[in-house]
């Protein structure tokens, strides 16, 4: 058991939705070390809690969303925001004032999260990532002020238990978070079929053009977080000889404007998580 999980030894955790992420992170949970009979979850179809249960034949399956929060202490929400109201309406007549509810949705506030289940509900927003599924996932999280210290530290620990995880402390923030790094895996995929099928283009075997970018992508990550106080741009910059082969390279991304893209995309995400806000407060 890692040092985390056994801050949450005692706890019982529960997931509304058994679908992507939901899946990361109860995976993430147990191999860590929280024993699978303690953790409960509900879905609306058969399907996924029977590949769970032949995965984890000791974890806790239902259909009905309000056992699994009866049993719980801790419930994550980890349905699509759309359905949000749908899914807690199950068990908005039971009393969450002495539980933690935690959301995994885009964009859905804490606002409409206490609406749904109750004014004095503690409520945390979170955005994890699906590399939680194999321990490198990045977490944001947000709580209101009924979370306890306890409460936040359990948290830390679900999300720790599969990767990093970071408070912020302005709600507003979590749709940049999730712009940046909850959408953000599929960014780096993208970038990474496009290295790919480059390569392939110019004559690499399909394999060895995966391998050379996957491990690429994995060791600029790793000198990024191994060189915390080193610009990333002189990172960059140490890669790129004048008049060499990188500046030949990132000639042509600038030319083709590759940071102000960026910056739309995010900007696209954040507008789709307020939009997302008003679909699931209606
Ligand atoms: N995928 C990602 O990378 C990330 C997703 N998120 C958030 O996670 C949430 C879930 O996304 P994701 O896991 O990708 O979606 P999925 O569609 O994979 O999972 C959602 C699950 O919810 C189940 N479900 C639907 N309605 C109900 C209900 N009324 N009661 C119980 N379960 C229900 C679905 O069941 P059924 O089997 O019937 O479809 C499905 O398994 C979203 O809010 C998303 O914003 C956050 C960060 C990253
Ligand atoms: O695309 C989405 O809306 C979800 C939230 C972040 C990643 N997937």
């Amino acid at each position: 058991m890692t040092e985390s999980i056994e801050l949450l030894s005692k706890a019982k955790v529960g997931f509304i939705g058994a679908g992507n992420m939901a899946a990361s992170i109860l995976g993430g949970l147990i191999q860590s070390g929280l024993p699978a009979e303690s953790i409960y979850v509900s879905n609306r179809s058969a399907g996924k809690l029977d590949a769970l249960k032949e995965k984890y034949p000791t974890i806790n399956t239902t259909h009905d969303n309000a056992e699994v929060v009866n049993n719980v202490d801790y419930v994550l929400l980890a349905v699509k925001p759309q359905i949000m109201s749908t899914a807690c309406a199950d068990f908005r007549d039971l009393d969450l004032s002495n539980k933690c509810a935690i959301s995994v949705a885009a964009g859905v506030t804490c606002e409409t999260l206490n609406k749904l289940l109750g004014a004095d509900t503690p409520v945390v927003r979170s955005m994890p990532n699906t590399p939680s599924l194999i321990g490198y996932g990045a977490t944001g999280l947000y709580a209101n002020d009924k979370v306890s210290e306890q409460q936040r530290d359990a948290t830390s620990a679900i999300f720790d238990a599969v990767g990093k995880s970071i408070w912020v402390d302005n709600e507003d923030l979590m749709d940049v978070v999730t712009a940046v790094s909850g959408s953000g895996p599929a960014h780096y995929f993208l970038f990474m079929e496009s290295v790919v099928q480059g390569g392939i283009d110019l004559g690499l075997p399909e394999e060895t053009a995966r391998e050379l970018a996957a491990q690429t992508a994995l060791g600029a990550a790793a000198m990024v977080q191994q060189n915390s106080e080193t610009e990333i741009g002189q990172l960059r910059r140490n890669v790129t000889s004048p008049g060499g082969t990188t500046a030949a390279a990132l000639d042509t991304l600038n030319e083709h404007k590759l940071p102000e893209i960026v910056k739309k995309a995010l900007e696209a995400s954040v507008k789709r998580g307020k939009e997302l806000a008003d679909i699931a407060n209606q």
